[in-house]
């Protein structure tokens, strides 16, 4: 039988997220959690987190959204993480069954220290909920750097380098500038080249395609940096879970002008998809910044874009 789990991620005005040890005698004990516990009969998911974070932590849950839902099978027992953002609540959180509590930045968080189910929770909180793929201009240097400062200043955070179009040396060139604008605004750059000629270049990630993901016994890059693919069915959701992967691109989600041809997921396919992958989705075809709010309902990470976010 699967226990569903109801988890809250609390953040300070710092960015730091509350975490519980558990105790020792328990499931998963010693470890470090997310606050929360077991959904109750009868009870709606938004419910039962209130009442475990009332329980555990003495807080009023005011607005929550749906972070990530993680499936985990740990031989003795078979779980649904169901993990929400807390947006707003009321009170002073306290460990009100004695456990221990602490404020971590989630890049401070070591995976370790957690159960194994929680590493894609960590990564959900450390990426954004908008993932830019740029767009016109690669062989004009100055005019596409100025497109990408206008987007960071706009609050883009996590950025992909996307220029199929360019030679590896004019590639080589732009992928470093990009770094400096990028490190100059606090985002960080994905690099959607062939490792071998994206080499020693400066960057905080990479992102692969969905034939390089298929190609690959192992996870690639450093350790210290993020790895993405793009996916659009489940075995390849499913292999980039498998290599460890930070994020996976499902797509396409609505018609996109880019892939006319493809035939597109609708909400309620990549809904179904994402609940099966154990790491955070962004959802790519056809979508906006106002589609976030779907996204999160539907299980997603965010939006990753070219159109709705690279600036005009
Ligand atoms: N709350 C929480 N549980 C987690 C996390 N990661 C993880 O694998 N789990 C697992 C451990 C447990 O098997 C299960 C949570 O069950 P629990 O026993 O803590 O639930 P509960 O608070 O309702 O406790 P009780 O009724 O058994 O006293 O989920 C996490 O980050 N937070």
């Amino acid at each position: 039988m699967r226990i569903h789990v109801m988890a809250g991620a609390v953040a300070d005005g710092a960015g730091r997220i509350l975490v519980a040890r558990r105790p020792d005698h328990v499931h998963q004990g010693g470890l470090w959690e997310f606050p929360g516990g077991k959904l109750e009969p009868g009870e709606r998911p938004e419910q039962g987190l209130r009442r475990e974070l009332w329980e555990e932590l003495g807080i009023e849950v005011e607005a929550s959204r749906p972070l990530i839902r993680i499936h985990h099978d740990y031989c003795d027992r078979r779980v649904l993480l169901d993990v929400h953002r807390v947006e707003a609540y009321a009170g002073t959180p306290v460990g009100r069954e004695a456990q221990p509590l602490a404020w971590e930045h989630p890049e401070a968080m070591n995976p370790t220290r957690f159960p194994a189910a929680d590493r894609p929770i960590i990564n959900a909180l450390r990426l954004p909920d908008r993932l830019m793929i740029t767009g016109e201009d690669p062989g004009q240097p100055s005019a596409f750097l100025s497109r990408l400062e206008r987007a960071l200043a706009g609050g883009i955070r996590l950025v992909q380098l996307r220029a199929h179009g360019l030679a590896d040396a004019a590639f080589r060139s732009l992928a470093s500038d990009a770094y400096v604008v990028c490190e100059r605004a606090g985002a960080r750059l994905l690099l959607n080249r062939d490792l071998g000629a994206a080499g020693q270049l400066p960057r905080h990630g990479v992102h692969l395609t969905s034939a390089r993901l298929m190609g690959l016994a192992a996870r690639p890059g450093r350790v210290d940096e993020i790895v993405g693919a793009s996916c659009h069915d489940l075995p390849q959701l499913a292999r980039a879970a498998e290599l460890g992967l930070d994020y996976a691109v499902l797509s396409p989600v609505e018609p996109t002008q880019s892939h006319p041809g493809a035939a597109p997921l609708g909400w309620e396919g990549f809904a179904r998809l994402v609940d099966q992958a154990a790491l955070p989705v962004y959802a790519l075809g056809g979508l906006a910044p106002s589609d976030c709010a779907e996204v999160f309902v539907r299980g997603g990470q965010g939006i990753a874009a070219i159109r709705g976010l690279w600036p005009a």
